[in-house]
């Protein structure tokens, strides 16, 4: 049975938090004149339509029904379905008769239509798929008993599962889970996207993402300011201009390494090398001196220096543009000394690993840094947990940019920018879980820092770094995302580039 959830045209970019989908909603209501009962018609027709492309071959569904809304939508696509011919089941964990306007409406359809409405939370053994219409954007706390039962018991279940608007037990607004929450194969939402469905866990309870507005009007938008920006490469690649054909090496900028302790060079390699495949006119490591002799073997294009102390790093530093700080700097006195000897140069900062760590001890600020944190780092920093970190990703990243200056580039699933500009923050939807391997984080160190040299503002050089950065995981990930490595997404970093220079 094909069970690819199609794609939709290009998702949106504009990502709104539930307080203004429920503002955007009544717009819809009130200034477009779209009844309440009509858009939750168009909600349920949408899932139900995309649920027949997807699995055409279904002939049972098992329909989750909550107390709220999104049980509404839930019971259009029972209605539908039932009146399609096929054997539905609708398992209400709340009482049908409570449910309120619009909704109330739909499963009185359902009824009237001659459905039947279980409160039996058991799910059938033998179901084609699982429609979750529990709950949507009106989450309002930890799913527990009944319903934390059959959100797993759905989870465990072989029949797919279409998530309506957003996965039972996720935060739509944090992409945290809420005590336990669904993991679909697909989600269906309406009128907006929500940032919970890009960072946190949305990526694992999400599945493949499909958009419907329901015809709502651009004009009802038009008032209202996304909460964050979903950004990915597509969206980015404009701000890197082709290179004019005059160009040369010192168009591009020089960009420096600081870091491989002993026992940590290939950090510093990966850096390097990632630096120069995203773009860097030159790039020089400057490494322990005892392997700056080999640090560079297999790719003599990188430039190694041996760095004793601060004064062997002092001329390097005055002819780079760009400072790439942390990768395998280590935690001893080594990595201490020339931490303090970049600080103080005034050159843009890239900030990541071990440098992270010293700046969790030594707290400062700086307007001229990019913090490219994951989120046990991010913790550190904020001292916080880890689990508080990704609880609110994009509060962790608001925070580290208040606290700190400059941007914060909070890594992981939905990589979440916060710069100092009134934007929203950006989360990118490019990346897969082939990246989670060692090494990547100090490619992506070395790609904002090639960014920045050849001219982008710090900023730019952050979102743009990200979704190019995620964007090659992505290409390389097309060989198998298991056993990906950063040099794999190094190489992929040149194809990518590409359709910047296709323009
Ligand atoms: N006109 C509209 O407002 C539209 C709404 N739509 C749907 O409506 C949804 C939002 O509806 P609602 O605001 O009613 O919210 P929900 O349907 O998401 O859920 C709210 C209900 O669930 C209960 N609840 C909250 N957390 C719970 C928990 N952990 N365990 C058990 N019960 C819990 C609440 O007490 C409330 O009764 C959207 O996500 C979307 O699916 C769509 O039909 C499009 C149109
Ligand atoms: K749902």
């Amino acid at each position: 049975m094909p069970h690819r959830i199609p794609e939709t045209s290009p998702l949106p970019h504009a990502l709104y938090r539930a307080e203004q989908l429920r503002l955007l909603d009544r717009a819809a209501i009130d200034e477009a004149g779209i009844a309440g009962g009509e858009l939750m018609e168009r909600a349920g027709r949408a899932a139900y339509r995309l649920l027949r492309t997807t699995w055409p071959r279904a002939r049972s569904l098992t329909v989750l029904c909550g107390a709220g809304n999104n049980a509404g939508d839930g019971y259009v696509v029972a209605r539908r379905a039932a009146a399609d011919g096929l054997a539905v089941r609708v398992i209400a964990l709340a009482d049908p008769d409570g449910l309120r306007g619009d909704a109330l409406a739909k499963a009185v359809a359902y009824r009237d239509a001659g459905g039947r409405i279980l409160s039996d939370p058991a799910l059938p053994a033998r179901t084609d798929v699982i429609i979750d219409a529990l709950l949507g954007i009106g989450i309002g706390r930890d799913v527990e008993g009944r319903w934390a039962e059959v959100i797993r018991a759905s989870n465990a279940h072989q029949a797919p599962v279409l998530a309506i608007d957003v996965p039972s037990g996720l935060d739509a607004d944090t992409g945290a889970v809420r005590g336990t929450a669904i993991e679909a194969q697909g989600t269906t939402t309406f009128i907006g996207l929500k940032p919970g469905l890009f960072t946190g866990a949305g990526p694992d309870c999400c599945g493949r993402i499909h958009f419907d507005r329901l015809d709502v009007p651009a004009t009802v938008y038009a008032r209202t300011v996304a909460a964050a920006r979903r950004i990915d490469w597509p969206s980015q690649r404009h701000l890197l201009a082709p290179r004019r054909r005059t160009a040369h090496k010192g168009d591009s900028g020089h960009v420096l390494v600081i870091g491989g302790a002993p026992g940590l060079a290939g950090a510093a390699r990966l850096a390097g090398e990632a630096a120069l495949r995203a773009g860097a006119g030159l790039v020089t490591i400057a490494t322990h001196p005892a392997h700056a002799s080999w640090l560079n073997i297999g790719r003599p294009e990188l430039m190694c220096r041996g760095v004793e102390t601060p004064v062997d790093l002092a001329p390097l530093i005055e002819r780079a543009d760009v400072i790439a700080l942390g990768p395998g700097l280590g935690q001893d006195a080594w990595g201490e000394a020339l931490w303090r000897a970049a600080l103080n140069a005034e050159r843009p900062l890239v900030v990541d690993a071990d440098a992270l760590n010293r700046l969790a001890r030594a707290p400062r600020r700086s307007d001229h840094w990019i913090l490219t944190p994951h989120p046990g780092e991010a913790a550190r920093l904020l001292g916080l947990s880890t689990a508080a970190v990704q609880l609110d990703r994009i509060a962790a990243a608001r925070t580290l940019q208040e606290r700190f200056g400059g941007v914060a580039i909070l890594k992981g699933a939905g990589s979440v920018i916060v710069g100092p500009s009134h934007r929203p923050p950006a989360i990118c939807s490019d990346g897969n879980p082939g990246l989670a391997s060692g090494g990547t984080g100090d490619a992506l160190t070395g790609v904002v820092a090639a960014l920045l040299a050849q001219g982008l503002e710090l900023e730019e050089a952050a979102e743009v770094g990200v979704c190019l950065h995620a964007a090659a995981g992505d290409a390389a990930a097309r060989e198998g995302e298991r056993g990906l490595l950063a040099s794999d997404l190094i190489a992929a970093l040149r194809g990518t580039l590409r359709s910047v220079e296709a323009r």
